[in-house]
């Protein structure tokens, strides 16, 4: 939903900012490394120590680069299958550092065993619901569904509250049960959205093999 409805104003809004990056010469694979490293290191320093407002300012300022790094390689002319590539894999590498991070912070000092399996519950869906759609498109099906909960809602979801629940540190009173409830929004969303994809895939592959198996026979007899 975000995907669809957000990114066309995220778009307009990062082009002035993404055009000024190519003017200094910077080159879409560095954005999308660079973007990567500071994720990493937003969620991997501060959240495993509960420190979730800061860790939420410092992604924040880095996701973004998911979205400049394909803006400045359109404004280039040069998409290309190696930054498609490149930037899904890291995709992955920025949302196991999320969600684990939040794992570690309940596996230590957040002392919650439950939160600590829904994290990881998160962490294994996300990726496992973004598989779906590779691999449902690398065997040709066009998996036309994108579910419920994807990767951007994934993320504001889970950021918003972290961001959210990490001011009762500072003070702000009963707040810090914004992530726990976010997180078991994303474990439910996501296991919706890997039911709505594999569903798809199991349709979208019966009717190709069933086209298939009728031009084989269209073409013996
Ligand atoms: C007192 C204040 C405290 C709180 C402060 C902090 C608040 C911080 C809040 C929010 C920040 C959230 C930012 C999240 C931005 C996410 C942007 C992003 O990276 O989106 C990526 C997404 C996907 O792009 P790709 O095509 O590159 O990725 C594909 C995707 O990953 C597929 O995954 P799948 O869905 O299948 O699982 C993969 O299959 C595929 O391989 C991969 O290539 O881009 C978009 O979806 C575009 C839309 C982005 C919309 C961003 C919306 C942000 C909205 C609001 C943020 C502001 C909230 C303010 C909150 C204030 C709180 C007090
Ligand atoms: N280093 C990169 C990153 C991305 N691309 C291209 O952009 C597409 C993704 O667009 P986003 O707005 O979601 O970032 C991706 O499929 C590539 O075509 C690139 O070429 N190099
Ligand atoms: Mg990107
Ligand atoms: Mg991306």
């Amino acid at each position: 939903m975000l995907n669809k409805y957000a990114r066309a104003f995220f778009t307009r809004v990062l082009t002035p900012f993404a055009a000024f990056l190519i003017r200094r010469g910077v080159s879409p694979d560095t954005v999308t490394l660079l973007g990567t490293a500071g994720v990493m290191a937003g969620a991997l320093v501060f959240y495993p120590r509960g420190e979730f407002f800061w860790g939420t300012i410092v992604i924040t300022l880095f996701v973004f680069s998911d979205l400049v790094d394909g803006n400045m390689a359109r404004q280039l002319g040069r998409s290309s299958r190696w930054g498609a590539f490149l930037d899904s894999t890291l995709d992955r590498v920025a949302d196991g550092a999320i969600f684990g991070g939040f794992a570690l912070w309940y596996a230590g000092g957040g002392d919650n065993n439950a939160l600590c399996a829904v994290s990881i519950f998160c962490l294994a869906s996300g990726q496992v619901v973004s598989y779906t759609k590779a691999r449902g498109e690398s065997i040709g099906l066009p998996v036309a569904v994108n579910g419920l909960v994807e990767r951007a809602e994934r993320l504001v979801i889970s950021l918003v509250a972290a961001g959210l629940a990490g001011l009762h540190k500072f003070g702000v009173p009963g707040i810090q049960w914004l992530l726990p409830v976010a997180l078991w929004i994303v474990a439910v969303g996501s296991l919706v959205t890997l039911i709505q994809r594999v569903v798809t895939v199991r349709r979208e592959s019966a009717e190709a093999d069933a086209a298939a198996a009728a031009q084989n026979s269209g073409a013996t007899s």
